[in-house]
């Protein structure tokens, strides 16, 4: 059994995640608002959420070796500050620059907290009991949306767009008071291992990165998550309504059908992680391989995809999510805990990285399709976007066969530990006359 302590820090842990991702969608629920309040076009206000997650997929690497240095309570607590600075200074921002100045603080302070309290969950739980709880964290803190899409939209209009960011702010006032209170790095006793390391700051960046094991989880996060990240935050809404022609209630519906799905792939995920270790990088390739297939049938379908095409197409891309969880699976099992930190921060960087890469090459396919007069129907035409949105195949099938690259080296070293990967076929065999030989023995 893991002590209370243990279960308030993880909570206290998981609200403070809970309010990052709180303070990082709830730019994206007041688009009109903010179109009025900025004196600006979908364009200019897109830069607001760009900008936010450069700042934030730039930060992963250097975050997470502080937070091996520093430890999880300084750095969540910072975090915390950051993000409350931005969303004072957006509550009386009136200009494009100081906007956008706020929203590169909530991007700094959300990029501190993720990779900060992932690391607690090792330090204060039981191996066996890591990958759930992993799964858990990332989940719960989805529901941050919600909160950004319900309470604080509410409180928005009905109190006006300073009140409602201002409140934003104190949330994360409140998380900080939280974790100075009663957040601790670790056990006693373990607090030393846990905060600092016996490594230079440098080397263990370098030690991170050569371990194969931390590479496969860089790729696995690439190749699993940016696709339903383009789509939730960039080019989802457009797609379904500009280019399929849904009505936004619909497309609306879809989106909030998108978070469902996450939701409740998190746990069956953790449980197959936790008994199926050696089979984390196949269930990534599998999910690439399916993700990769539903997009091909909707880009290629003639005419309008149905719902029920887009309702499978949103459930794969949902997975997505709780799927790239699997990459901090790898960065966990693969590093000492003094580099935890560091490698959680190289994987976590894969899948923003990739996002942005796909955003930008996405819009910059529309544009180019345009300005050759190839989208005689308009800029955001059903065949612009086919051929702009399969770039993200191109960007799937490279990270793919990096997966493939680096998961020789994987098991080459466990090969070395006496650890042996049996072929999939082989071992869905064997797994096969166990399940038999039970039943025999029950009857
Ligand atoms: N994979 C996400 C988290 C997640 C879990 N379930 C669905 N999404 C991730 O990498 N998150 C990083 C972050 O900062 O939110």
């Amino acid at each position: 059994m893991s002590s209370w302590r243990a279960w308030t820090v993880w909570g206290i842990g998981v609200f403070a995640y809970l309010v990052a991702v709180v303070q990082r969608t709830s730019f994206g629920v007041v688009g009109l608002e903010a179109s009025d309040r900025f004196h600006v076009g979908g364009a200019v206000l897109s830069a607001f959420t760009v900008l936010q997650l450069v700042v934030y997929a730039s930060l992963q690497i250097p975050v997470g070796m502080l937070v091996d240095r520093f430890g999880s309570r300084v750095m969540v607590s910072i975090g915390a500050v950051f993000m409350a600075l931005g969303q004072l200074q957006i509550s009386v921002a009136e200009s494009v620059v100081t906007g956008i100045i706020g929203r590169m603080l909530v991007g700094m302070g959300d990029a501190m907290t993720f990779v900060s309290v992932l690391r607690l969950v090792p330090l204060w739980f039981p191996a066996r009991r890591v990958p759930l709880l992993t799964q858990l964290t990332g989940m719960l803190g989805m529901l941050g949306q919600l909160v950004s899409v319900i309470p604080f939209l509410a409180l928005l209009h009905a109190r006006g767009w300073t009140t409602g960011f201002l409140s934003l702010a104190c949330l994360s006032v409140l998380v900080v008071v939280l974790v100075l209170a009663m957040l601790r790095n670790a056990p006693h006793g373990t607090a030393r291992a846990a905060e600092g390391s016996p490594e230079g700051t440098r080397a263990v960046l370098a030690a991170a990165w050569r371990q194969p094991g931390t590479r496969l989880g860089l790729w696995s996060h690439f190749t699993v998550q940016f696709s339903g990240t383009v789509f939730a935050l960039a080019w989802g809404f457009p797609f379904m309504v500009a280019g399929q022609g849904y009505d936004t209630a619909t497309a609306a519906g879809l989106m909030s059908f998108f978070v469902v799905v996450a939701l409740i792939a998190g746990p069956p995920m953790g449980r197959f992680v936790s008994r199926h270790p050696l089979r984390r990088s196949t269930l990534v390739l599998l999910i690439t391989g399916l993700t990769a297939l539903v997009w091909a049938v909707v880009l290629l379908y003639p005419g309008k995809a149905p719902l029920w095409l887009m309702v499978v197409l949103v459930a794969v891309l949902a997975v997505g999510g709780p799927s790239s969880m699997i990459g901090f699976d790898f960065a966990r099992t693969f590093n000492p805990s003094h580099r935890l930190g560091t490698a959680t921060g190289i994987v976590n960087s894969g899948g923003f990285a990739a996002a942005l890469v796909t955003m930008f090459l996405v819009g910059y396919l529309l544009d180019v399709q345009h300005a050759l007069g190839l989208s005689p129907q308009g800029l955001y035409s059903l065949d612009a976007f086919r051929v702009a949105l399969a770039a993200q195949l191109v960007v799937m099938g490279f990270g793919a066969v990096m997966v493939f690259g680096v998961r020789r080296k994987v098991r080459r070293q466990l090969a070395a530990s006496g650890v042996h990967v049996a072929p999939l076929r082989v071992a869905l065999g064997v797994a096969l006359d166990e399940a038999r030989a039970k039943r025999l023995a029950r009857r």
